[in-house]
């Protein structure tokens, strides 16, 4: 029998691991014609896969000419009917049954006679998708691993009726597109997810049954068996509605109740918690797909919005309690300070109560404020304030106590005290002249002018300006990104930093090396650099 000589590959499926295979099939030199459900999502893929590719040439691992002539050899099109010239089809849908056996179908009655398709399916039958078409003996299945650009197995699966020369002819371009092949008769899970949905499965059991966290899990699985990452981890990864569908099959086709798929399983994937392209599994994701630590980031809000949450000693004396009761939490990483209400942070400490004071009160309240800016600064974790509206006389002094802010667009700030007979008493002076700059500071404290974000942002005052509903959001992403980096490493590194400002360079400089040399030996600092080492995502435990 005749092979067919493969040039043209056509991948059904624009998602993570359609453009994952069609990138690896042009990088091996084929011309690659993208599908998805429109001409808009494949032209979107394939820019998706471009600009991967410029990466590659940033990293050195591409030259810009193989680049952009991989790039030219991948092709978007509008769908099944644009297969007529493959020789190779490549399907890459969504892991559901009759999806597949539909779209199997359809690639049969618009591809040429001789050509030969594939399904990257890692679960359904490879012989009942081929028995849907007229070409049995020329469909396969072709299980790439994700990320497919990075895993370097293939599992080629035979279905009953597949011929020799199509394995073969698909080995080579397994082989051609960078990747090892291991060969599986069609039956339930084939060989990979045979041994790894169990594996999950039961990570997944020792979670409902409370045998430990799954941080504990990943942890010990990682640590004491040695893959790159634990395996509640991988399944968030890979989509715990797939990791389900593999195992419901494994459960029906092989009969075994060793298969069943754990209730928390199922219930997950109920209440759509599907893992990471969900934004969270057994973790929870940001929207860089990168894991934030639930609970580790802290929120405290002024409320006393009926007086724009002036501060007074009461409010003053609660925060000084919560603050110490944060200093105790050894689970928080970040912490955020704002205003209740849509009109301030805090427009200023409360000069009704402030009117009748005598000057040995006021030297209470002020110091109290300032052991309030003490505990904000030397907490171990990075305080951040989302200014949401006016910040000014101890309201500004507050934010300035924190490590660095971020404002909304209708934020105003200002040290007004001398309208008032009196000056910033809470480190408005000097913590603004160490922000902004002596003279800035100088002019602000002198006419008490109030200035809004633009100019805010401008000085140095603030870090970022957002939209007033986009604020709290954009901070608190700051926050989790800040939280999934090892605490120990941003402890210090807020301490030098605090430190460093008031004493010579060359003394902040000796504080740094100690900080610095601290860290080794800490169980964060080992797990970071093998994470680096490892490729793979860093989970860091504060020690
Ligand atoms: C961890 C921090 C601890 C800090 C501890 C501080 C101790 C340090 C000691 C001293 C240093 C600090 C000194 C100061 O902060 S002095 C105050 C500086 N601030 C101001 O001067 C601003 C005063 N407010 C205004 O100018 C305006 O309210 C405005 C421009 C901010 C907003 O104007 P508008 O939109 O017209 O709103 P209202 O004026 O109607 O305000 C609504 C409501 O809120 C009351 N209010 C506003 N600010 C204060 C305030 N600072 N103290 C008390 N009450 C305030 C205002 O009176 C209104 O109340 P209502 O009439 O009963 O409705």
């Amino acid at each position: 029998m005749m092979t067919i000589e493969i040039r043209t590959v056509g991948v059904l499926g624009a998602g993570q691991m359609g453009s994952g295979i069609a990138q690896v099939a042009a990088t091996a030199g084929y011309t690659v014609k993208l599908a998805d459900v429109d001409l808009e999502r494949a032209t979107k893929a394939t820019s998706k896969i471009a600009a991967m590719l410029g990466k590659l040439v940033e990293k050195g691992k591409l030259t810009a000419e193989a680049a952009e002539a991989t790039a030219k050899r991948l092709i978007p099109v509008a769908g099944i009917a644009d297969f007529g010239d493959c020789d190779l089809v490549i399907e890459a849908a969504t892991e559901n049954v009759d999806l597949k056996l539909k779209l199997f179908a359809a690639c049969d009655a618009a591809m040429k006679p001789d050509a030969l398709l594939a399904s990257n399916t890692s679960s359904i039958s490879v012989t009942k998708l081929a028995a849907v078409t007229k070409r049995p003996g020329k469909v396969l299945g072709m299980h790439f691993m994700n990320p497919v650009p990075l895993m370097r197995l293939v599992e080629i699966v035979k279905a009953v009726q597949t011929e020799p020369e199509t394995y073969t002819t698909i080995k080579e371009a397994a082989e051609k597109m960078g990747k090892t092949v291991v060969t599986s008769n069609d039956a339930p899970g084939f060989l990979v997810n045979r041994i790894l949905i169990p594996m999950l499965c039961e990570a997944m059991f020792a979670v409902q049954e409370g045998v430990g966290t799954p941080e504990d899990i990943d942890t010990g699985a990682k640590l004491g068996l040695n893959p790159p990452m634990g395996p509640l981890e991988l399944a968030d990864l890979i989509g715990l509605d797939t990791v389900l569908a593999i195992a419901n099959v494994l459960y029906t086709d092989i009969g075994d109740t060793k298969y069943r798929a754990p209730t928390l399983l199922k219930n997950l994937v109920r209440a759509g918690w599907v893992g990471k392209k969900g934004g969270r599994g057994f973790y929870v994701y940001d929207e860089k797909g990168q894991k934030v630590p639930e609970g580790f980031v802290g929120t405290i809000t002024l409320n006393r919005p009926d007086k724009l949450n002036a501060l007074n000693a009461e409010l003053v004396g609660e925060l000084h309690r919560v603050l110490a009761e944060i200093r105790r939490d050894k689970d928080l990483r970040a912490l955020i300070v704002t205003g209740a209400g849509d009109k301030a942070f805090a427009a200023g400490a409360d000069i009704a109560a402030m009117s009748t004071m005598t000057g040995p009160e006021a030297k209470a309240f002020g110091e109290l404020g300032h052991a309030v800016g003490a505990q904000m600064e030397t907490l171990a974790i990075p305080v951040i304030a989302a200014v949401n509206g006016f910040a000014l006389g101890g309201g500004c002094e507050m934010a300035l106590a924190c490590d660095f802010i971020h404002a909304s667009t209708k934020a105003k700030f200002g040290q007004p005290e001398v309208n008032l007979g009196v000056i910033p008493g809470f480190g408005g002076t000097n913590r603004l002249a160490r922000r902004v700059g002596i003279g800035r500071a100088r002019e602000l404290c002198f006419t008490g002018d109030v200035i809004g974000a633009e100019e805010a942002l401008r000085i140095g005052l603030v870090n970022g300006i957002h939209a007033p509903e986009e604020l709290l959001g954009k901070v608190k992403e700051i926050a989790a990104k800040i939280a999934t980096k090892g605490p120990l490493a941003v402890a210090q590194a807020k301490r030098v930093l605090l430190r460093g400002l008031d004493v010579p360079l060359p003394t902040a400089n000796e504080l740094e090396v100690q900080a610095f040399a601290a860290l080794f030996g800490s169980e964060d600092q080992r797990e970071g650099m093998a994470a680096f080492l490892g490729k793979r995502p860093a989970n860091f435990v504060g020690r």
